[in-house]
């Protein structure tokens, strides 16, 4: 990278005043800079900025290279990511795109058997036009990168819990692995399904953690954002100039937004998460498989819990039979039928159908991805009006043994 950066919003302010805990740091915000002392960050609605010379420039030229109501996210999100550097962008996808770019035709990446359906497009992609390959492999099995890491590997993706079938990774060990065997090689962990709230993988050995911000961090469904948190500030600053190269920064309202959603983050997974333990608890006592790592019977139950401080409150189960699982999805009156999570709203979808239908019908049966697999995202209804209509779905379905009135 010759060029010389353009001007850059302040990184990350390392506060050097006490550290509260999450849920208190997560709601507050540091707008001490502000001129006339607003409550609420402001919106800076601007392209370009004034300068008071042709070689003045200020901290700010133009916002596509930065905005003040960007920074101030920014630096809210590296805070709670325990980052060195945040940055945000249009999109989760916009965040992996960015990251993908450190990685440079030849090179590799490592990723999962097991994730998002738009994440494997784009991994496919990269593989057609730079010929970056990527090797996907079961990473629950930490031992099973081991072959495939040498001095080609640029990336380790990881996502744990895997999307959607809620698989666990060991982010220390293969951290280790990964950093002791490839200096160069980055460990990149998709943090969306937890959120820094119950899970930061940068505190567990990863590089660089990322999140779609349009889930838990924002929580309402208003927005679409992507967010990357580095751990060292090195690296947070190539992706600030790939960020700035290529335009996809988030808008300044957009920034405001998410600022905004975020400071709930803690109070709406409290409910979120409590809700779900029970109604996975429910399907589990029905015959289902239901995969959730706040359930014993999931393999990785201690795995998870040594790295989060919760199960997150997204759980799959599988019905057995593609016609029932359509009939329970099409019988919920409350959950609405939708791809995406992280709302406070509650949601059910197919994966095979919906997020995950861009990986062709082979490759999902090679990595044994049931068709019939109910996803269901949790939001902060009454968890007993959820309860009662998923019940009444599943009666209509003719999914419960016997049924109930
Ligand atoms: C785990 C995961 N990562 C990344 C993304 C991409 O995020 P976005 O939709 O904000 O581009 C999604 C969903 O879209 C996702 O489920
Ligand atoms: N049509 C979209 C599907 C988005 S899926 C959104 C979310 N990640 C989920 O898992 O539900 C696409 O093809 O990307």
């Amino acid at each position: 990278m010759t060029d010389i950066l353009p001007s850059s919003p302040a990184a990350s302010v390392t506060s050097t005043t006490r550290r509260y805990r999450f849920a208190t740091e997560v709601v507050t915000v540091d707008s001490s800079d502000d001129p006339h002392n607003a409550a609420s960050v402001p919106i800076y609605q601007t392209a370009t900025f004034k300068q008071k010379g042709a070689t003045a420039t200020g901290e700010y030229d133009y916002s596509r290279s930065g905005n003040p109501t960007r920074t101030h996210v920014e630096n809210h999100l590296a805070k709670i990511m325990s980052a060195e550097r945040a940055l945000v962008v249009t999109s989760g996808m916009g965040a992996l795109d960015v990251i993908t770019r450190l990685v440079k035709t030849g090179e590799e990446i490592i990723a999962g058997d097991d994730l998002y359906g738009g994440t494997n497009r784009l991994l496919s992609f990269l593989a057609k036009s730079q010929n970056v390959k990527t090797h996907h492999i079961d990473t629950t099995k930490s031992d099973s990168i081991l072959p495939y890491l040498s001095d080609k590997t640029r990336l380790v993706l990881l996502e744990s819990p895997t999307n959607p079938l809620i698989k666990i990774s060991d982010i220390p060990t293969i951290s280790k692995y990964v950093h002791d065997r490839c200096p160069n090689a980055l460990v990149v962990v998709d943090n969306t399904m937890m959120s820094p709230y119950l899970q930061r993988p940068l505190e567990l050995g990863a590089d660089i953690s990322y999140h779609s911000g349009t889930k838990y961090l924002s929580g309402h469904h208003d927005l679409m954002a992507g967010v990357i948190g580095a751990k060292k500030a090195s690296v947070g600053d190539e992706l600030y100039y790939v960020i700035n190269a290529t335009g996809c920064g988030l808008s300044p309202f957009d920034s405001w937004l998410l600022l905004r959603g975020v400071k709930t983050l803690a109070v709406r997974m409290d409910k979120q998460q409590a809700s779900c333990i029970r109604i996975a608890d429910y399907l589990e006592a029905q015959g289902f498989k239901v995969h959730f790592p706040g359930l014993r019977s999931h393999p990785q139950y201690d795995l998870h819990a040594s790295m989060a401080s919760g199960p997150g409150a997204v759980l799959s189960f599988e019905t057995g039979d593609t016609g029932i699982s359509e009939r329970i999805v099409e019988g919920t009156k409350l959950w609405s039928i939708s791809v995406s999570f992280g709302c406070v709203n509650s949601l059910i979808s197919m994966p095979c159908r919906m997020s995950h239908a861009s990986i062709p019908a082979h490759i999902r049966a090679e990595r044994s991805l049931p068709e019939d697999l109910i996803r269901l995202c949790v939001g902060i209804e009454d968890a007993d009006d959820l309860l009662e209509d998923l019940e009444q779905a599943l009666n209509i379905a003719g999914a419960l043994p016997t049924p109930s009135k």
